[in-house]
């Protein structure tokens, strides 16, 4: 823990809700109002260097994890897909291609800075029919209700300033039928794995951080919200009371990430 927060007075409440109007940054509560400007902050920071030390950081993983989840998605060609919490396009290039020759996806996110690295990207891959760039909140979203066939949301929901907002929001935007699938890092289920998982990225992401990015308080800010994310059982809760139902999940790498899904009947 960064020694100048000498302990963390939410950690009672669930991540997500902050009943006094204020919201979890990482360990320290700042008001909820500021959260996603300053969250933006932390992505325009590591946007440049965003691909990079995602593989660095999980020794590439991130890739098996992401095809897991394109693989349990099963895009059907011609089905309108919503990635949320885009980024630089990982979830939604992969979508795009398993759509084949009807592709139909969107790709949102809050930071401006992040898609334009992912326009890049996709240029370079050739990948520009069916793609559509939206800039967006995953809490207030900007699409019509019942849009979508399926909505993907890949290490998004942890950063939003309301989780249970955007849960009902994702709800909102699928079509009856629609499925969500959320990929996102989790509560380890083995407590000696735990223990050496926590020391790594207690102490790596930081160190990669100033290393490679020159940001070590960005990455500190991530490991942090990933300590600070609902476990498995929990989120399951929260997607069931925003009116998901078939709620399920399967945990990867010992529950390092879970894989959650629910359908919009
Ligand atoms: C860790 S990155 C994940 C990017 C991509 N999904 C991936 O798996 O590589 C988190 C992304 O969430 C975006 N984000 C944070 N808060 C958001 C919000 N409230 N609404 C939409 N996107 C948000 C950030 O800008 C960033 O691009």
């Amino acid at each position: 823990m960064d020694p100048a927060v000498p302990d963390d007075p939410s950690a009672a409440r669930p991540e997500g809700q902050a009943p006094d109007g204020r919201a979890s940054f990482g360990f320290r509560d700042v008001p909820a109002a500021e959260k996603a400007g300053m969250v933006r902050e932390v992505f325009a920071s590591v946007a440049p260097r965003y691909d990079l030390m995602n593989d660095l950081m999980s020794g590439g993983v991130h890739r098996l994890w992401k095809n897991t989840m394109v693989d349990v998605v099963n895009p059907r060609p011609a089905e309108k897909l919503l990635d949320v919490a885009g980024g630089t396009g990982d979830i939604a290039f992969r979508l795009l291609r398993r759509q084949g020759d009807r592709p139909d996806v969107t790709i949102c996110d809050i930071n401006p800075a992040m898609l334009e690295v992912g326009r890049d990207r996709a240029v370079d891959r050739g990948l520009l029919h069916g793609l559509t760039w939206a800039t967006g909140d995953a809490e207030h979203l900007p699409f019509p209700d019942r849009s979508f066939d399926a909505y993907t949301i890949a290490f998004g929901l942890r950063n939003v300033t309301d989780i249970d907002q955007a849960l009902r929001d994702a709800h909102r935007v699928l079509k009856p039928g629609g499925r969500f699938y959320c990929l996102e890092f989790s509560k380890v289920t083995s407590a000696p794995v735990g223990r050496v998982y926590d020391a790594y990225s207690e102490r790596a992401l930081p160190f990669f951080g100033r290393v490679i990015a020159r940001d070590a308080d960005s990455y500190r800010y991530l490991h942090e919200s990933i300590r600070r994310f609902p476990p498995q059982r929990e989120l399951a809760a929260r997607m069931r009371a925003a009116g998901f139902a078939n709620v399920s999940w399967r945990d990867m790498s010992l529950g390092v990430v879970a894989l959650h899904q629910g359908w919009r009947i």
